[in-house]
């Protein structure tokens, strides 16, 4: 499959669905739904790099490229995320150029970078039957960095243009809380915050993407130039669907 960096600069807007249930099995359903991309959650859900293991290898023989979120800017846990096989990573609040240049070594083998080698024991080199990964793992590496706070907005075009930043994505609800909005993601403030963004990071020559509140803005954010568009959740669709059926069963009862 071709590195999602690439899949990015072919001009279809990439829909994405968000894995927070931390579930193999779940995974493997959503890998099957028609959906660009699958964001595992190592921030905000019960994930370690066991159940990620697990969850990449449910769904890496579908479509969906499978990103992984970091849980934090560091270098030993991109190391091991991308030691278990994934390439594209969403690295969460990045406020600088001088953070997203970290997490962009971070995921460099030297010189260019720092991570630490382990061909040998690491399945993203085939645990030793992959000899020539180690020289060319840059290539197939999507680094994304967060952006979703009022200094990372200030600073959104310093980031998006840090060599070895391939995209940036808008986190709507932190940076809807650094701007007082908290639980308010779709305020007017926030949302033209997030058209501020996406104009930098254009500006920047990077891709863009965002995590949209409902259906209707992630259409509305694929037609205002984001690259990729989260849609939506596995939660959310398990919440919503199943709010739904029992709401519509108790309507009926006599
Ligand atoms: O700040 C945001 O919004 C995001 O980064 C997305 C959320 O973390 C995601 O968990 C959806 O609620």
């Amino acid at each position: 499959m071709i590195p999602f960096k690439e899949r990015l600069a072919q001009g279809r807007p990439l829909i994405g669905l968000w894995q927070a249930l931390a579930n193999n099995y779940t995974a493997d359903i959503c890998a099957r739904l028609g959906f660009d991309w699958l964001l595992f959650d190592g921030e905000h859900s019960p994930n370690t790099a066991q159940t990620l293991l697990g969850q990449l290898q449910a769904v890496e023989r579908h479509g969906p490229e499978p990103i992984a979120r970091v849980p934090a800017n560091d270098p030993v846990i991109i190391k091991q995320y991308l030691d278990i096989g994934f390439r594209t990573l969403l690295v969460p609040m990045v406020d600088t150029a001088e953070q997203a240049a970290a997490a962009a070594a971070a995921t460099r083998y030297p010189p260019d970078g720092i991570r630490g080698v382990a061909s040998g024991t690491s399945r993203a080199a085939g645990f030793g039957l992959d000899p020539g990964y180690l020289n060319r793992a840059a290539e197939g590496l999507t680094v994304i960095v967060q952006i979703e706070s009022r200094e990372a907005l200030a600073n959104a075009g310093a980031i998006a243009a840090t060599p070895g930043v391939d995209a940036v994505f808008v986190g709507p609800g932190d940076l809807a809380a650094s701007m007082d909005h908290l639980g308010d993601a779709g305020h007017a403030q926030v949302q033209a915050a997030a058209r501020q963004a996406l104009e930098a990071i254009r500006a920047a020559g990077k891709p863009a993407g965002i995590f949209a509140l409902s259906p209707d803005y992630a259409r509305l954010c694929c037609t205002e130039g984001y690259a990729f568009v989260a849609a939506g959740t596995d939660i959310g669709l398990l919440v919503k669907g199943g709010k739904a059926l029992i709401d519509a069963v108790r309507e009926e009862q006599p």
